[in-house]
């Protein structure tokens, strides 16, 4: 039989998330380029991060080990394509790559899960939160310093059995990647971005190429939505100026509001103690610059005092 070349190579790591994530940007790619979709190659590759799996990720070296072996895969044009989460993704990329299309962003809250507690508020006196994230461990400690957090790696469906095991009363993730997987059925409560700000980039899926490659992107840029690239060009500058290591609990938020974006950010203290957050807005043409001078305000505000040397 001969063998054709395929349209295109998609590299994704393994996990269902990011194969539904491959899967969608797979299914717009073929529907916008009128190709059907196994001429449309999904590569697997396994990441360090994969590998890693009994400490702590701010510990192992944060969130480049997602990327790196991908990374090299797009670099050596084994793939064309990298899908990722946009959460996942370190603000400085290696040289030669670029974020070339964003599609449109999920519901960017977390959600509250448990099996016995219909709300965060709910959670009694003492109750044990599980998560990995230091984001979602500093704003729950903020409302609620009477929690005992533990440690909750693994995939979402990891972290879905250990809370049906009971090793936690509750749990926060992502509202996107519940949607994604079909698993809100376990959802309690979508928490409100005014109490719970999200990680930048959450919610957003993004297609990575090489910066060079002139025909993937003009394919990806078929799929690509304005607004959450604005969105995402003001959180990665807020991010990447503040830290862009997952050490810190940060959380940012832009949204489009007509010709405006408004840009909401924090710096807390892994205990939640301590916070600062700035609110600032400014043209839709000038989304690194807002990103920035929110970065601005929360360092001058004494962000640097709260997180760690
Ligand atoms: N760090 C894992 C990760 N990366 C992206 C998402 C959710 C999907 C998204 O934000 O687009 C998740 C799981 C979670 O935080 O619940």
């Amino acid at each position: 039989m001969q063998s054709t070349a395929p349209f295109l190579r998609i590299g994704t790591r393994g996990s269902p998330l990011a194969l539904a994530q491959a899967h969608t940007v797979r299914g717009r790619l073929a529907a916008a380029h009128g190709v059907v979709e196994e001429t449309i190659e999904i590569v697997v590759i396994r990441t360090s991060g994969d590998r890693i799996q009994d400490r702590p990720l701010s510990e192992v070296g944060g969130k480049g080990l997602f990327t790196k072996e991908i990374e090299e895969a797009l670099l050596d044009r084994r793939i064309d394509l990298a899908v990722h989460s946009s959460k996942d993704m370190p603000t400085v990329l290696p040289d030669g790559l670029a974020l070339s299309a964003f599609l449109p962003r999920e519901d960017v809250r977390d959600a509250f899960l448990s099996v016995r507690y219909a709300s965060f508020d709910a959670l009694p006196e003492g109750a044990v939160l599980g998560t990995s994230s230091l984001r979602r461990k500093a704003m729950a400690l903020r409302l609620r310093p009477d929690l005992e957090v533990v440690e909750f790696r693994g995939n979402v469906e990891t972290r879905l059995k250990k809370l049906a095991d009971g090793v936690a009363d509750g749990t926060l993730l992502a509202m996107a990647g519940l949607n994604r997987l079909g698993l809100t059925a376990h959802v309690r409560e979508p928490l409100d971005t005014g109490r719970f700000l999200p990680a930048a980039g959450q919610g957003a899926v993004v297609i990575e190429t090489r910066a060079d490659d002139a025909r993937s992107l003009g394919l990806v840029g078929a799929i690509d939505d304005a607004e959450t690239t604005l969105c995402l060009l003001a959180e990665r500058a807020f991010l990447g100026r503040l830290d862009g290591s997952c050490r810190t609990p940060i959380g940012g938020l832009a949204l489009r509001d007509g010709e405006r974006l408004t840009f909401r950010g924090t710096v807390l203290s892994p205990d939640g103690r301590a916070s600062c957050e700035t609110v600032q807005d400014g043209p839709i043409s000038e989304p690194t610059a807002l990103g920035l001078a929110a970065a601005e305000a929360l360092l001058a505000a004494g962000a640097a005092t709260l997180m760690p040397g």
